[in-house]
């Protein structure tokens, strides 16, 4: 498996401006994406939104309406060119694992091997395995392996081929909650030790701030925003942008004297985040609002309660919003119906966002 690519370049990925309708609807609308050589590219977005159909469009089980798709810079879709799937080397690897279940482990691994010599497929299949930490389940069929173990035939057999590009479909769906953060775990470790370029496509924010190195949020058939996890964590370009990475706050306000001015009072903002009289967002996560001492903050009515484990989650009214602002406290929390100060804390949570669609220019 994948035992010579550290040696060798990884392979690169391009997607250039990709189109695709299905009948009168238009899936996908000129998408454009570079996959970071090497490292895990996550396609982030709500379902429906085409995340499977860029991933099938890369591998070229579809075709795209407009666009070109690239390896290692070779045109394999587009208007000049396409490739078939089997000879794009690329390796898929599929929600369900799609195994065969009267093939053992081995057989399943060495499946895709047809273009090798004979002699060389159980070798070439042996290390795939190995390589995923499975050799002592080589003889075993699918139905005797837990989801975790039939994730990592279905990952060694993805690259026991050597492919150049990998692409995942919500790899970990399938699995509990409990194991999923392992499996995710020792399935980077193989990624990163074949140094792999890889996408993976998954609906779960969490997800993707763990593992991509680079992310692609999708919205509709376009590209939202792409970037570092980290930016677009602290510096989403919408409220949108901010809502599928995590629960936010979104408070209404208007910029004004290098600050945005909320009903939680005038929050001070850097001068790119928003044009003065423009309309925005203050976005805060949900660690940056805290419980204030009496005489500072803002006054809010506490209307929901609910307990969480190490923290309690608080629904907060608070006069001027047309929604309550949810707040994790830890330790004691104030009971439903009592009134409290809320504060807005320093910290990268504390996001603003200028909102083109509220501002002056924008309305009637
Ligand atoms: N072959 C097809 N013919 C017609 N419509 C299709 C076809 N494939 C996908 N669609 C539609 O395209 C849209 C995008 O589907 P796609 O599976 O790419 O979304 P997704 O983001 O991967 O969603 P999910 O996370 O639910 O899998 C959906 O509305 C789907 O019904």
């Amino acid at each position: 498996m994948a035992s010579d690519a550290p040696q060798r370049a990884a392979g690169t990925l391009r997607l250039d401006a990709i189109s695709c309708r299905f009948g009168s609807r238009l899936i996908l609308d000129t998408v454009s994406l570079d996959a970071p050589s090497g490292r895990v590219t996550v396609l982030l977005g709500p379902s429906g939104c085409g995340k499977t159909t860029l991933l099938r469009i890369a591998a070229g089980i579809e075709r795209p309406s407009a666009g070109r798709v690239l390896i290692d810079g070779e045109e394999v879709a587009g208007p000049s060119a396409f490739v078939l799937p089997e000879h794009r080397r690329v390796g898929l690897m599929f929600q369900d694992y799609a195994l065969f279940p009267h093939l053992t482990v081995r057989e399943n691994v060495a499946f895709g091997l047809g273009a090798l010599p004979r002699a060389e497929r159980g070798a070439v299949a042996a290390r795939a395995i190995e390589g995923v930490g499975l050799a002592r389940l080589a003889d075993k069929r699918p139905g005797q392996l837990s989801g975790g173990e039939q994730q990592r035939v279905a990952l060694a057999r993805a690259l026991a081929p050597s492919p150049r590009i990998l692409l995942m479909d919500e790899p970990f769906s399938n699995l509990d909650r409990g194991l999923r953060e392992d499996v995710r775990s020792s399935t980077l470790d193989v990624l990163r030790r074949a140094a792999i370029t890889t996408i993976v496509v998954t609906h779960d924010p969490e997800e993707a701030l763990a593992i991509g190195d680079h992310l692609v949020l999708l919205g509709e058939g376009r590209v939202i925003q792409a970037g570092s996890a980290q930016d677009l964590y602290a510096r989403p370009v919408s409220l949108a942008a901010a809502r599928a990475l995590s629960e936010v706050n979104a408070v209404p306000g208007r910029f004004s004297n290098g600050g945005l001015a909320t009903p939680l009072g005038t929050i001070p903002a850097p001068s790119a985040a928003g044009a003065e009289g423009a309309d925005g967002w203050l976005c805060l996560r949900p660690e940056v609002l805290r419980l204030a001492p009496a005489g500072s903050g803002t006054e809010g009515r506490i209307v929901a309660k609910t307990f969480r484990g190490a923290s309690v989650l608080l629904s907060v009214a608070v006069k001027g919003l047309p929604s309550p602002l949810r707040v994790a406290v830890e330790g004691q929390a104030p009971d439903e119906g009592e009134t409290i100060r809320l504060a807005v804390a320093d910290g990268a949570g504390r996001i603003f966002v200028q909102d083109a669609s509220r501002s002056p220019a924008a309305k009637d």
